[in-house]
């Protein structure tokens, strides 16, 4: 009898401690303060996980109580981006009770914050089915709404930024998901890895949608102290990179496969399904590393992008504005002089459509820097970057630059001369050396800059007239030779312009305006409607008057 009322006591005793620990850990949950309710539920898990070993008179009850402790750790693992350990609570809590409401509900947000929508709308349909539980009803739902919306576009990549545009960038930034269309990784003859096109695409078609694993942003000041700012900036880019690689096995795993420009290096022999990048891959298929925080460092070096807002560098806005992040997908593209895709930053996510159009096994590029510059600059370029560009348009010109008139002519362009003069020299020149075809877009993409100054000056085309090209013949070679690009485009637009064709900006479009519309799309990807890539590159005309 003494026995039995001492293990009663026994109980009574452990059970006051668990109450206690589980009170404990709840008001820290209440508090969100994550760390600590995470230490306190994991005291208390391990205690009621060694009650249940024993013989108990109430094991239902704890049972219970540790599927809740699962599930709470869970939450506030989640709130920490600590996503494959809140994963697994979840995991936990449901095998006690498969259908744990505030689980279910917790594994659909994390599951929808790795973009994996088809598992997430699983779990919110499951909570679904609880209707009692009316409290959560709106936030389900709308999650339910997100979810079906975002799986779709994961598959079909099909957004459309025509509202957002026509309503001046102010309203909602379209929700965007992760999408990889007709792409696959392969050994590139470029250098490394690469991207590649599995069938023909047009100009414009979307290729590509990845999620940053991390950006950072802000307004650069306008004196001497832009560039610590932007190392400041750097550096915070730096810790939330190896920040989430040290949260997630599966970013740790994906950052290790791009390339940390060391040649040689094995790692970047491998070539990596493009499937493992798809946010459904399962964990199994990434080795578990360790953090490698040196790896990350050479790596982002390499691979980190410089983005553009569409809606801040379109309006001309914010010129001061700088952003920074690490995409993985958009990272395997390689650089070249004739790029064949583009990159459009929204938000957190890159899209990459393609530039012009695009056969079935070319490789996709864009370009890494500003490519309507001459070759020796180019070449510069390459090298700050940490190679030397062997692209087909860098081989030719290579063959011309013993070119000692070309040489000239390159170092008097942006020096107040008349460029109409370099620009007919060049031309002549060309001739001369026998330019022909699409080397002849290649020389003008170099020239660039001086095409765009004499068609500035009424004055250089009245004075050099049909004895230089017109507008729309430079225009059509060089996009033949490097797609499309921002410059051009308004160099066309201004064309159109002078030519009073503007007003089919308005209404129906003439050839010329077709035309610009077909560089547009390959600028800003599709944009659904017509209005709204108008007034895209209506921005470019604006912005010369002011
Ligand atoms: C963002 S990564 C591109 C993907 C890389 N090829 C890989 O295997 O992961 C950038 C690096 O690729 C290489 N690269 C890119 N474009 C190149 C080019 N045109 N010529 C030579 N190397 C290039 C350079 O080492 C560069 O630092």
């Amino acid at each position: 009898m003494k026995e039995v009322v001492e293990e009663v006591q026994d109980i009574d005793e452990e059970e006051a401690k668990l109450q206690q620990l589980r009170s404990k850990a709840t008001e820290l949950l209440l508090r969100e303060e994550w760390t600590e309710a995470i230490d306190a539920y994991s005291h208390f898990i391990s205690l009621c996980q060694e009650q249940l070993l024993k013989p108990h008179h109430q094991q239902s009850k704890l049972q219970k109580s540790l599927c809740l402790a699962h599930s709470n750790r869970a939450e506030a693992r989640f709130r920490l981006k600590e996503f494959a350990a809140a994963l697994k609570d979840c995991d936990e809590a449901l095998k006690i009770e498969c259908a744990h409401l505030k689980t279910l509900l917790c594994k659909g947000k994390i599951l929808f914050d790795l973009n994996r929508y088809g598992s997430a709308l699983e779990c919110f349909r499951a909570a679904n089915l609880d209707t009692q539980e009316s409290f959560n009803f709106k936030t389900l739902n709308e999650y339910l709404d997100r979810c079906k919306k975002l799986e779709l576009l994961s598959k079909t990549g099909s957004f459309d930024l025509s509202d957002w545009i026509l309503g001046g960038f102010r309203g909602k930034m379209p929700e965007l998901a992760e999408y990889i269309g007709g792409v696959e990784i392969k050994k590139s003859e470029i250098s490394g890895k690469g991207l590649f096109a599995t069938k023909n695409v047009e100009c414009g078609t979307l290729l590509l949608v990845t999620k940053a694993i991390a950006t950072e942003r802000g307004i650069l000041p306008q004196d001497d102290s832009s560039q610590n700012a932007q190392m400041v900036m750097w550096k915070n880019l730096v810790d939330k990179v190896v920040e989430s690689a040290r949260k997630c096995s599966r970013t740790r795993g994906l950052i290790s496969m791009l390339s940390d420009g060391e040649e040689g290096n094995d790692d970047m022999d491998v070539v990596p399904e493009i499937d493992l990048f798809r946010p459904e891959a399962e964990e199994e298929r990434f080795s578990s590393r360790d953090l490698d925080v040196d790896n990350i460092l050479s790596i982002l070096d390499v691979n980190s992008l410089v983005e553009g807002s569409i809606s801040s560098k379109v309006l001309g806005k914010n010129s001061y504005y700088h952003g920074v992040g690490l995409w993985l997908l958009a990272s395997l593209v390689n650089h070249s002089c004739e790029p064949n895709v583009r990159r459009l930053h929204i938000g957190d996510h890159v899209a990459i459509h393609a530039s012009r159009d695009v056969k079935a096994g070319e490789e996709l590029t864009f370009a890494y820097f500003d490519v309507l510059q001459p070759f020796s600059t180019r070449e510069e370029m390459s090298k700050n970057w940490g190679f030397i560009c062997n692209c087909r348009r860098c081989k030719y010109e290579k063959t011309l630059s013993h070119n000692q008139e070309m040489a000239e002519l390159e170092m008097v362009i942006g020096k107040g001369l008349d460029m109409g003069s370099v620009v007919y020299r060049l031309e002549e020149c060309m001739k001369r050396v026998m330019v022909r075809g699409k080397g002849k877009g290649y020389i003008r993409a170099s020239f660039w800059g001086a095409y765009e100054e004499a068609s500035g000056s009424e004055k250089v085309m009245r004075k050099w007239g049909r004895r230089i090209p017109a507008i729309g013949t430079v225009v059509e070679s060089v996009v033949d030779a490097i797609g499309s690009e921002e410059r051009i485009v308004k160099l066309l637009m201004a064309g159109l312009k002078k030519n009073g064709n503007v007003a089919a900006l308005g209404g129906c479009g003439s050839v010329e305006m077709e035309k610009a519309m077909k560089l547009g799309r390959g600028i800003y990807g599709k944009i659904m409607k017509r209005q709204a890539l108008k007034n895209l590159l209506q921005q470019f005309i604006i912005h010369e008057e002011i």
